[in-house]
């Protein structure tokens, strides 16, 4: 069998087991290595090898047409280690579960995961290192900005746009035309009416901020 891309997934954890098995699906893929600091050295096991995080580069310098994604859920761990790869954008690879409907029309940036039975319609754009979970939906024109973490079934609706880092749970419903600020958190089964500012947390039906302060910036 012809192999396309040899991928080196960072993080064993549940989020991972998910990605792992969208790269297993995909007959051209294959896992090249699972990498976790829970692992302490470098070592290999039935054809995959497993490792601490700094493996990377030892992995890198063997085979330059290695891919990477990193299978971690948390946006801001996720963006830390990507920041510290230090990678092109062309280095990391992009999953698109083969039960998720995306418009011709829509962009996915490097590193972005697509979850199963999620549709992305038309014009919508998702940067780079996303994650777009399983039943997500994206509707047309929406612009999602990198590192964003839709949940299962979160619904944006037509026009909807999410700056970088943002957590939109579970079930939560965002109206059309709404823009929800970078690194705020959307509780789970929300109903966005109102734009939210930057690094808030918005809860409820409708929507209401809880935090008193920016949790960070
Ligand atoms: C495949 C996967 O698993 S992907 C991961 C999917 N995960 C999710 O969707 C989880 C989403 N997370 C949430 O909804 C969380 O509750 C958060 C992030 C919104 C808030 O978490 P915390 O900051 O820990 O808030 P905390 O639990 O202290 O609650 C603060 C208040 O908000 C309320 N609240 C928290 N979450 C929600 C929610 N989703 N809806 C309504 N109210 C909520 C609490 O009842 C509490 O109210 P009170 O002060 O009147 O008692």
């Amino acid at each position: 069998m012809f192999v396309d891309h040899e991928i080196i997934v960072i993080g064993e954890g549940g989020h991972s087991k998910v990605i792992r098995e969208i790269i297993q699906s995909q007959q051209n893929y294959r896992i090249h290595a699972i990498l976790d600091d829970k692992y302490a050295e470098l070592y290999e096991h039935e054809g995959i090898y497993k490792g601490p995080s700094t493996s990377f580069h030892t992995l890198l310098a063997r085979n330059k047409q290695l891919k990477c994604v990193i299978a971690i859920g948390n946006n801001e761990i996720r963006k830390s280690i990507i920041d510290r790869l230090g990678l092109t954008s062309e280095q990391f690879i992009t999953l698109v579960h083969e039960t998720a409907v995306v418009s011709a029309t829509a962009i996915i940036g490097q590193g972005t995961v697509v979850m199963a039975n999620t549709v992305i319609h038309a014009d919508a754009h998702i940067g780079d290192h996303a994650i777009i979970n399983t039943g997500a939906i994206v509707e047309h024109d929406c612009n999602l900005a990198n590192y964003v973490h839709l949940a299962p079934r979160a619904t944006l609706t037509g026009g909807v746009v999410i700056k970088e880092g943002t957590f939109v749970g579970a079930g939560a419903t965002i109206i059309p035309g709404i823009a929800i600020g970078e690194w705020t958190l959307v509780g789970a089964g929300a109903t966005v009416i109102h734009d939210v500012p930057a690094y808030r947390t918005a809860v409820g039906t409708p929507a209401r901020i809880i935090d008193k302060a920016n949790r960070s910036s």
